[in-house]
């Protein structure tokens, strides 16, 4: 069932190597590219020797480091760097989350700092807004739509709440180098204003700029001002707009990764929801998944062993395979989290349980995945073997459908916690039944 390598190396012409820290923010990164017009590609781990085609333009690689301990999760960049450098990167882009997902041990400020210790690049711009989700940065603030994000719910985030919407004084934590402001004002004044921020920034000694920007313009702004850095780190918004000038340079216009093709090579089969986001958006669609397909609700609270999870899991899958699309989840209230019996643990047991359980659906004939949630797709993909995808065309904006190229042979779509609307889980099975 498994697929060897495609194709060869790619041969020098990758406009730019991207580094996402988790897998969900690597398919929204790597969905920006592609409508950018690169030829993208998307391995989860670095390539292995083969397995990037030599007509690749963008190149993401996906890690499970956003919550990794810091030391770990550093290496991990910094071997992936090599690689990217080696299949010929011209520039790196490092992707975290639109929110910011950290805490202060890191991990953005410890990975940031290793990769430019490496490319001996003194300065970085970082800009996590992505205004098509709400997320936009003024005065260094960062704001999830009409809140700040200390007032939205990441506050509650189970893994890396988020109490402090202030990304200077957020990033000034994690790192012991200098961080400063570039302002909206300077913004506004255009690409050539911002690259002399830049310059006045480096020389003053500052290695991350914290920008600001409001709208997708702003982006292009700042994309276009940062063009010459070797380094630049943001959300999927910053890299689609530096995509989009890598792909407007003349030697990357002729993209052919059109979505028809993509989807139509996209393998059919049962589908399955797997869900362990916890976000307000994924409880919402959970929910509305809930009223139209069958649902196991995997449950610390009755059953607080991880095997004794499993196994109801599975004997849940057992009862209802064949017949229609099916949801497994843990998905949960911030209260109902607080009270696990599970303890602090509760996240990597269920992120494990879910993977354990896709590993049966997909033993079971499941061949349309849907995962909810970072931490959740890098722990099924790990369990189900899956090193490498093509992008293909998205359900929801950032959420696009993927078809492994090695391990077995899926479809997958991997839900960021707050990306999609409400019946995303409902279209994205229902519709490909
Ligand atoms: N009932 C629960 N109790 C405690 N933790 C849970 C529960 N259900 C899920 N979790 C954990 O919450 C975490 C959710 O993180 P995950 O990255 O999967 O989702 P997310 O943060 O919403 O998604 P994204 O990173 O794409 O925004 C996981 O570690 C998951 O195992
Ligand atoms: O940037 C985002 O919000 C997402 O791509 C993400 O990283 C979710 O984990």
């Amino acid at each position: 069932m498994s697929r060897g390598p495609e194709r060869a190396e790619a041969s020098g012409r990758v406009a730019l190597g991207c580094i996402a820290d988790d897998y969900t923010g690597s398919t929204d990164v790597a969905a920006a590219l592609r409508r950018a017009g690169l030829r993208t590609v998307l391995s989860f781990g670095p390539p292995e020797p083969g397995t990037v085609p030599p007509s690749c333009e963008a190149i993401v690689v996906a890690l499970k480091t956003r919550t990794a301990p810091v030391v770990e999760a550093v290496a991990r960049t910094r071997d992936a760097r090599r690689r990217l450098a080696e299949l010929g990167a011209a520039r790196l882009y490092l992707k975290y989350c639109s929110t910011f997902d950290s805490t202060d041990d890191g991990n953005i400020g410890p990975i940031a700092d290793g990769v430019l210790d490496d490319v001996g690049a003194p300065l970085t711009v970082v800009c996590p807004a992505a205004p098509e989700h709400g997320r936009t940065v003024y005065q260094g603030h960062l704001f999830v739509r009409d809140r700040l994000l200390s007032e939205s719910s990441m506050k509650d985030h189970p893994l890396t709440p988020m109490t402090d919407p202030d990304l200077v004084r957020v990033l000034s934590r994690q790192t012991p180098h200098p961080v400063a402001l570039l302002p909206h004002a300077t913004v506004r004044d255009g690409a050539a204003a911002v690259r002399d921020a830049l310059d006045t920034l480096r020389r003053q000694g500052v290695r991350y700029a914290v920008a600001d920007a409001v709208c997708g313009g702003d982006l292009e702004v700042l994309a276009a001002g940062s063009a010459h850095l070797p380094v630049v780190t943001g959300a999927a918004g910053l890299a689609g707009a530096a995509g989009t000038i890598a792909a407007g340079d003349g030697r990357y216009g002729t993209s052919t990764l059109t979505a028809p093709a993509d989807e139509a090579a996209l393998p059919a089969g049962p589908g399955i929801v797997l869900s362990g986001s916890c976000s307000q958006t994924t409880l919402a669609q959970v929910e509305a998944a809930r009223a139209v397909m069958p649902s196991y609700r995997v449950d610390p609270a009755k059953t607080p062993d991880r095997d004794g999870m499993v196994a109801g899991a599975r004997a849940w899958l057992d009862a209802h395979a064949g017949g229609g699309p099916v949801m497994v989840y843990s998905s949960a209230e911030a209260a109902e989290r607080a009270n696990s019996p599970l303890g602090p643990a509760a996240g990597a047991i269920l992120e494990d349980v879910l993977a354990r359980a896709a590993e049966h659906a997909v033993g079971l004939g499941y061949r349309r995945i849907v995962v909810a949630g970072g931490e959740t797709s890098g722990a099924v993909l790990d369990r189900l073997g899956v090193r490498s995808v093509v992008v293909a065309g998205e359900e929801d904006r950032g959420v696009p459908w993927c078809r492994s190229t090695g391990g077995p042979e899926l479809a997958l779509l991997l839900k960021s916690g707050n990306f999609g609307r409400e019946d995303l889980l409902v279209r994205a099975i229902g519709g490909h039944r």
